[in-house]
């Protein structure tokens, strides 16, 4: 497994997730080539809860400011398998690297699977 996949895991151990019990991973390599990681932490509102890559990308944001820009992305759910969420890709898209060439990837089948967000949000509002 790949070291960004291997901390995204480890990220998902720390899932505030009491209710869905989806245990969320999520690591980010950014362009000035720092590592962030993050997890889903959930509310007894549920819609309040936020997801692991939306949380890491603003933790990124918090720490190198408003021009971060995503390289790589990797995201991981303990016992399951998905890629990011709608809500996800779109914010992912905000902070890409230009023409959404930011890669993501996820475990489809066990295996690793990587895709450009262009690719997983096609004709994207403000890409
Ligand atoms: O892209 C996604 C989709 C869902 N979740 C979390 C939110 C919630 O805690 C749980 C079930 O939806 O999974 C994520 O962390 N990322
Ligand atoms: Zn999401």
């Amino acid at each position: 497994m790949s070291d960004l996949l291997s901390q995204a895991r480890s990220a998902a151990e720390k899932a505030y997730a009491p209710y869905s019990k989806f245990q969320v991973g999520c690591a980010v390599e950014t362009v000035a080539g720092k590592i962030y990681t993050g997890c889903n932490v959930e509310n007894a509102s549920y819609g309040l809860t936020v997801c692991a890559e939306r949380n890491t990308l603003f933790q990124a944001v918090a720490a190198e400011g408003p021009g971060m820009k995503v390289a790589r992305l990797s995201v991981i759910c303990l016992g399951h398998e998905f890629p990011p969420c709608g809500a996800c890709r779109q914010v992912i898209a905000e902070f890409s690297l230009p023409g959404g060439r930011t890669e993501v990837t996820f475990l489809q089948q066990g295996q690793p699977v990587t895709r450009t967000i262009a690719e997983l949000l096609p004709e994207a509002f403000g890409l």
